[in-house]
């Protein structure tokens, strides 16, 4: 499975960067990841809501120039669908199964995902009611992902 992860902003923190790296080095074992990072719009603090939504249509123009059309799309957002590591896992084990080699997991910028990019998507995920920085939703997702494929494998992995 080809599973790209596609992000708005470059990853600036170390501390992130070195549990990224540690989760896709983990990862390499069960599937092809690829971390595609897109420059986030640069705006002022104070935003309309009309320059908020070009702000986000901008970045969004940008995640969905980089998704193919066999590709199936999986939107993190805060109101997406919850599921529980268990749930998370049989999901990617019926892509696999049905044939869905390419997956992309998008993660929008500091004020989230446009709507074209929602629209696009053909599924979504929530990580709970709380709002994450983007940069961290990466590791967190990682992280998931990886446990995923421990959980489909019925490999070991600590509760
Ligand atoms: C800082 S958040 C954006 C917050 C923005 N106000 C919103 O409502 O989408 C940046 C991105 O991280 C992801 N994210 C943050 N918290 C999340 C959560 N609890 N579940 C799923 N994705 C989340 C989403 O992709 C979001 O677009």
């Amino acid at each position: 499975m080809n599973i790209s992860i596609i992000t708005i902003g470059k990853l600036k923190e170390k501390y992130l960067k070195q549990g990224i790296d540690e989760y896709l080095k983990r990862l390499s074992a069960y599937a092809k990841i690829d971390i595609v990072e897109l420059p986030d719009e640069k705006a002022p603090e104070q935003l309309s809501d009309a320059e908020m939504e070009q702000v986000k249509n901008k970045e969004g123009e940008r995640i969905l120039g980089k998704i193919s059309e066999d590709t199936h799309v999986i939107a993190l957002a805060i109101e997406g669908k919850q599921r529980s590591s268990e749930e998370l896992a049989k999901e990617m084990d019926k892509l696999a199964t049905y044939g869905k080699s390419k997956v992309a997991f998008v993660i929008g910028g500091s004020l989230g995902l446009s709507s074209d990019v929602m629209k696009r998507a053909n599924d979504t995920l929530s990580f709970s009611k709380m709002t994450f920085p983007h940069q961290l939703m990466k590791l967190i997702l990682l992280e998931q992902v990886y446990r995923g494929f421990r959980i489909n494998r019925g490999e070991p992995y600590h509760k």
